[in-house]
């Protein structure tokens, strides 16, 4: 057994988003979003669940503050729904939505926590949604007048934004792979849905500067990490097309501003190209003052014609899986922020998502023995205290997810928190897996 400890100054948090734990979503003037079209569509989510009432958080938010100050932690990840804020998109504010947040945001700062809030996490009013969503390059403007209101609501109370959660699956995964809201499958789409929410973010980080807005802004990538399975170059090749689709195709032009050609090359034998307009690539790469990741997982890939779009395998090598069937590859982690640190430099780094899902048992006085789940978080904060040993700018860590919530298109059988909910009373219950981190959190590490 070795000790790890972390910096007196690391961050710790947890992390949600609005269509996942609030609920209410009717209430107080909000307006519909692409999620309440698509999860009311039959078939589209499992068991045709929906974030009507989720976790009910737009009533219980004083439950989640408690939970979170009696965790210990020093900040909390959370996103604010656009549809509460202009039910429409634009036009009018709805006073009663910031009112809302205004509510969440002193609990939270009251308790000592500092809110970090993303301001897209995938609820894009339907009403733009209507006139083409993000394909519209209007939805750019749209989103910067939204954010520009929620920036001058809470500056100096907000001091940690997060322009948007994980472009690629707003992009690839809603309208290529088509899982999730609004289920489109075609490339094109796609592509022109991850540059017009790159330009969006670059815009609003300009907004940010020219407001003159306190505190830090920065953006959430997904990342993961596929190991080539041999040494051979056909292996290394399609390992690193792999990697180019979730992460490249997004750092690049954060910090870059330009598209990895290989990728571009590789999408036009495809029939696809990047609608980029002048100015588009200065404009994304503004300068961030953090990024954000989220990792959960990685594999391994070889060279394999034909498979999937990059003629890249997956080779399964005997991973523990989680209940998304998803590889346990903490070493990923490290490989992956090592990687960002190399290519990318100095800009700090949050974890701003890593967690994992497993079937959990409701056991004798509404305790949850989440063993798996600790073992988990135990393998990746490892890893964590590796990249900050070995000099990785690693700032902070958000566990995913403060409660079990709405999981997307698997509705609410998958189940992702630290803390149980019980969707017929909507209680709350702590897991072992919640008691493990208060512990980290309190010693400032763990006995690995
Ligand atoms: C491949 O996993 C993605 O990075 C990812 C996983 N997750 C996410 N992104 C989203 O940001 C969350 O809203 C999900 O609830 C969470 C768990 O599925």
């Amino acid at each position: 057994m070795a000790r790890i400890d972390f910096p007196k100054d690391f961050v710790w948090g947890t992390a949600t988003a609005s269509y996942q734990i609030e609920g209410a979503y009717q209430e107080d003037g909000r307006g519909l979003s692409i999620w309440d079209t698509f999860s009311h569509t039959p078939g589209k989510v499992f068991n045709n669940d929906n974030g009507d009432i989720a976790c009910d958080s737009y009533h219980r938010y004083e439950e989640d503050v408690a939970l979170l100050k009696k965790l210990g932690v020093t900040a909390y990840r959370f996103s604010i729904a656009w549809p509460r804020i202009f039910p429409q998109g634009t036009g009018e504010v709805n006073e009663k939505g910031l009112e809302y947040y205004r509510k969440v945001v002193d609990a939270l700062l009251e308790a000592g926590i500092e809110p970090c809030v993303t301001l897209y996490h995938w609820d894009l009013p339907q009403a733009l949604q209507d006139k083409g969503g993000w394909d519209n390059r209007d939805t750019i403007d749209a989103f910067v007048k939204y954010a520009e209101v929620v920036f001058k609501a809470f500056d100096g109370k907000i001091k940690q934004w997060i322009t948007f959660n994980e472009t690629w699956c707003v992009s690839f995964l809603s309208n290529y792979i088509g899982l999730h809201a609004p289920g489109n499958t075609d490339l094109q789409l796609a592509i022109n849905v991850a540059h017009h929410c790159m330009v969006a973010h670059g815009e609003a980080v300009k907004k940010f500067r020219a407001l003159g807005i306190r505190g830090e802004i920065g953006t959430t990538h997904n990342l993961s990490w596929c190991e080539p399975y041999s040494k051979s170059a056909e292996d290394v090749a399609a390992a690193h097309r792999n990697r180019a689709f979730n992460n490249e195709w997004f750092m690049e032009p954060t910090f870059k501003g330009t598209y990895p050609q290989f990728m571009v090359d590789w999408f036009a034998s495809k029939g696809a190209k990047v609608p980029v307009l002048p100015g588009d690539m200065e404009t994304i790469a503004q300068k961030i003052d953090f990024i954000g990741v989220n990792y959960y997982s990685g594999g391994f890939g070889r060279y394999k014609k034909g498979d999937g779009l990059f003629d890249c395998e997956e080779v399964q090598i005997g991973f523990d899986k989680t209940y998304m069937d998803w590889n346990v590859y903490a070493e990923g982690l490290y490989k992956v922020l090592s990687w960002v640190h190399e290519e990318y430099g100095d800009t700090p780094i949050y974890i701003t998502e890593n967690g994992a899902c497993y079937e959990d048992v409701l056991a004798e006085g509404n305790r949850v023995h989440d063993t798996l789940r600790t073992d988990y978080y135990k393998k990746h904060f490892i890893q964590c205290h590796r990249l900050v040993e070995s000099g990785v700018p690693l700032k902070g860590y958000f566990a995913w997810s403060l409660l079990d919530n709405f999981e997307w298109a698997e509705g609410y059988r998958k189940r992702f928190g630290i803390v149980y909910t019980n969707y017929e009373t909507l209680e709350r219950y702590p897991k072992d897996s919640y008691y493990f981190i208060q512990d980290v959190i309190k010693n400032g590490g763990f006995e690995a």
